[in-house]
């Protein structure tokens, strides 16, 4: 029988203690917007225009005031034509704006009728149908009003936060730095790809899963490869990916094993926690902090060795404080409500991530080998589900889903 977990911290707790770093102080530095999607918003934008800053057409047609109605059936003239970037004239009683979308609104004018509902015979216009107050005319500051906060300090900047921006006339944003990441990796059976696989040697994989995951976030990342396997090469190797940086992640050598040298040298360094969670994969976690010569300090991670625990802490646990300490707001994951289409009867005592694959059905499939060491799991699929420890899953039962996107993202 599985033993409870004892003495293990739950996921939630491992969470509250790395949310608990700070921002890393630096000052804000104005980048243009061709370079801030993906970044961090140190400061609210506030909107200094109206947008649109006039009423303006949301169809090419002809603009109208609706108190003509009685003569639109005969027709009325045209008495103007209005593309978009011009200025108008008001309109003329009784008559007519030839007009463009985008093109401002003509006072006196109060709708817009689109041309394919228009009869244009010599210089007049007829409409047959009954024309609305307000019939596609986009009201000025429909989109933003003068003086609202249009993007949240801590925002990191999706496409459409920079186009926004954009529309309210802003050329450059005041953006967090980028946080400096080190990672670097021990062990002298690790092989580099490319490499002959000599006996009892692996490939190093998770170099490269580390590499991918963070080019998705807004770091710069050192990639400080691999590391003699001693600890006077771990020690100073640790020492100086700290001096430059703001994090310095490792995977490997954090579970119960004696082979590994980073856990004294970062414990020489400064201060370590080991973790044991209630997770899987990903039990094993370690927490430290580098000091370096002036005093300040770098933060440490290490992640468990198996890649699927890498993957999977980095995405619940590391990616999350790693945005804190970037400066950005964390939201709580999303997870939806799917079906399992699969029975899972045997469930760990460990909260456990599944990998998953979601079917044409609506439903979720199971990848048959959930081991930690087993990396496939995660390319089959396209997302984990969230399991409660201990709770056995039956075929239809509804289940907590996470996507990739979401986890990694
Ligand atoms: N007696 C116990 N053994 C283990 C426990 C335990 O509680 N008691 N926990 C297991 C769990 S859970 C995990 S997860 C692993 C984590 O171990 P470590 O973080 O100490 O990692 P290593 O022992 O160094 O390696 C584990 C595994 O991962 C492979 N690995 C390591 N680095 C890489 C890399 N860069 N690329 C690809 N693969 C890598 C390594 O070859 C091992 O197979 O410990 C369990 N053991
Ligand atoms: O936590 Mo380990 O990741 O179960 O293999």
């Amino acid at each position: 029988m599985v033993k409870a977990p004892q003495n293990l911290l739950t996921l939630d707790q491992a969470l509250q203690v790395l949310l608990a770093v700070g921002p890393v102080a630096r000052p804000a530095e104005r980048v243009e917007l061709a370079g801030a999607p993906g970044r961090i918003l140190a400061e609210d934008v506030t909107a200094s225009i109206d947008v649109p800053s006039a009423d303006n057409s949301a169809m090419d047609g002809y603009a109208v005031r609706t108190a003509d109605a009685a003569l639109f059936a005969a027709g009325i003239p045209v008495s103007q034509r209005i593309p978009a970037g011009s200025v108008p004239q008001p309109l003329a009683a009784g008559t007519a704006a030839r007009i463009f979308t985008g093109a401002p609104i003509p006072a006196g004018a109060d709708a817009v009728v689109m041309q394919e509902e228009a009869t244009v015979h010599d210089d007049c216009v007829a409409f047959a149908k009954p024309v609305e107050a307000g019939a596609w005319v986009r009201p000025r500051g429909c989109d933003i009003e003068s003086g609202s906060t249009i993007l949240k300090a801590g925002a990191r900047l999706r496409p459409q936060d920079v186009g926004l921006a954009a529309s309210v006339g802003v050329p450059a944003l005041p953006l967090r730095p980028l946080l400096r990441v080190a990672t670097l990796f021990t062990g002298d059976e690790l092989a580099a790809p490319g490499e002959p696989l000599a006996p009892g040697k692996i490939y190093n994989s998770n170099r490269y899963l580390l590499q991918g995951m963070l080019a998705a976030l807004p770091v710069a990342h050192a990639d400080l490869g691999s590391v003699h396997d001693s600890f006077e090469a771990t020690r100073d190797a640790l020492r100086e990916a700290a001096r430059h940086n703001d994090l310095v992640i490792t995977t490997g050598g954090v579970s119960v094993g004696e082979e590994d040298h980073v856990k004294p040298a970062v414990e020489a360094l400064g201060s370590l926690d080991m973790w044991s969670i209630a997770l899987k994969p990903g039990k094993p976690l370690a927490f430290g902090r580098i000091r370096r010569e002036d005093g300040s300090e770098a933060i440490f991670i290490g992640l468990p060795g198996n890649p699927v625990s890498s993957f999977v802490t980095f995405g619940l646990l590391l990616k999350p404080m790693l945005l804190k300490l970037a400066g950005a707001t964390v939201a709580p994951l999303l997870r939806t409500a799917m079906r399992a289409d699969f029975d899972w009867p045997k469930a760990d005592r460990r909260r456990e991530f599944m990998r998953v694959r979601r079917n044409a059905q609506g439903g979720l499939d199971l990848f048959p080998n959930q081991l930690s060491a087993v990396l496939t799991s995660t390319v089959w699929g396209d997302g984990v589900i969230d399991n409660p420890g201990g709770q056995a899953i039956r075929r239809g039962d509804m289940v907590q889903f996470i996507s990739y996107a979401d986890l990694l993202g």
